[in-house]
């Protein structure tokens, strides 16, 4: 990975958003207002990746223009892909993945081996842990290893805040040592994780199946470098709570967000939600300079009981040359009519290769990165990302917009 530095000279304040992509000159830098040059004459760190990058989309059109407009949205199609009988429909399901992988990166799976109940059985696991006092919680508190519990701390470059949720990530291997509450805190909660954590597992195998296959990658590629047994695993599973807003108390502060706009840094991701809790929206090609660019309008992802939401991460885009699309999503904060105000509960599996795993596409479009590479470089973009944005602001000292970022950031 290199860092550079570049002059962005404007006539306008806050940066909103740095973007580029190894093998593309681009820098997106969106700016809102105007003050004077010798305000803004800004030296911006832009960080280069030898792998996919994809990390930062520009926060809600909405926001960013500080005005109550509602969102934009558009039809999109995801595609619902049926997983029966699995091993005689190889063939058309790898096709069907293949054809969503290269569209939107989203798609959802209905037919699959978790079954309504084993996904209540974990929701209802997890709630008993966000359920236990915040004292309890922070005696596993989150670690760089990406385990543990966070609340409102994981800030996201697109927005520069907090996201306003709580998440308890667990992973399979060595890095839990000390991260799971004792039984008599919360009885029966690790049997249960493990067991989803290795049924989800089992799932995301098929998928690597299939797109190692699309890939021309042996069969067991994908599965091998993400074997659970390995003990440099780096798969987890985060369960998420996202606080209930209260409708009547008035339009939420313009930093509130559930999950802020961000695209996934890793392989694939499963995502189990509960009906009715609404809020997930993808935002395809949101990468562009200007507000009213492409990639202004949402799409909201509709599901069923039991549908289980997938998408492709930073990671497979990477290893897929950029065929497959790691695609912009987010969150929605409650605001409009129709959004879901209550709590909302959802888990994510991240499928993450072992640390030693070597990552290069089959056209080595990139250079070969680990698997421990590729994941400290996306967390040091992130980092990179927010930390732009606090130098920017505090630059542009005075602005309002910038001080909110600054304090909501400290
Ligand atoms: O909670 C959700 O629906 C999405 C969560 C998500 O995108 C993430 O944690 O990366
Ligand atoms: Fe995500």
């Amino acid at each position: 990975m290199s860092a550079r530095l570049r002059t962005a000279t404007c006539h306008f304040f806050r940066l909103q958003e740095l973007r580029t992509r190894e093998g593309s000159d681009k820098c997106h830098v969106t700016m809102l207002g105007h003050v004077s040059s010798s305000q803004c004459l800004a030296q911006v760190p832009i960080l280069t990746l030898d792998g996919g990058w994809n990390a930062g989309c520009q926060e809600d059109g909405k926001k960013e223009l500080n005005t109550m407009a509602p969102t934009k949205y558009t039809t999109r199609t995801i595609p619902r892909i049926s997983l029966a009988n699995f091993p005689t429909r190889l063939d058309a399901i790898t096709a069907q993945l293949l054809h969503a992988a290269e569209t939107d990166g989203f798609f959802s799976l209905t037919d699959s081996e978790i079954s309504i109940p084993d996904i209540n059985a974990i929701f209802s696991t997890s709630k008993s842990f966000f359920a236990l006092p915040d004292a309890i919680k922070a005696t596993v508190p989150f670690t760089h290893a990406n385990v543990g519990w966070e609340t409102r701390s994981q800030i996201r470059p697109s927005t520069g805040v907090a996201d306003q949720k709580e998440s308890y990530q667990l992973q399979f291997g060595s890095n839990m040592s000390g991260k799971w509450l004792p039984d008599a805190a919360l009885p029966a909660f690790k049997p249960s994780a493990q067991l989803f954590m290795q049924k989800a597992q089992s799932l995301s195998e098929k998928l690597m199946l299939c797109f190692a296959r699309g890939l021309g990658f042996p069969d067991d590629f994908f599965v091998q470098a993400h074997d659970s047994s390995r003990p440099d695993c780096q798969s987890v599973l985060r369960l998420l709570h996202y606080f209930a807003v209260d409708p009547a108390a008035g339009p939420l502060p313009e930093t509130y967000y559930r999950a802020g706009a961000h695209a996934d840094w890793d392989f694939l991701t499963l995502l189990f939600q509960l009906p009715g809790q609404s809020g997930l929206e993808i935002c395809p090609g949101r990468e562009v300079v200007t507000n009213f660019g492409i990639g202004d309008e949402w799409t909201k992802v509709e599901f069923a009981a039991g549908d289980i939401v997938c998408n492709i991460g930073d990671l497979l885009m990477s290893w897929s040359d950029d065929r497959f699309k790691s695609t912009c999503h987010r969150v929605k904060a409650p605001e409009e009519e129709g959004d879901w105000f209550g709590p909302r509960y959802s888990i994510a599996f991240f499928n993450q290769p072992g640390r030693d795993c070597e990552i290069q596409g089959p056209g080595r479009k990139y250079p070969m990165v680990t698997g421990a590479e590729f994941t400290r470089a996306a967390m040091e973009r992130n980092f990179n990302a927010v930390r732009a944005r606090e130098e920017v602001a505090q630059r542009a000292g005075g602005v309002e917009g910038a001080t909110r970022v600054m304090a909501a950031a400290a």
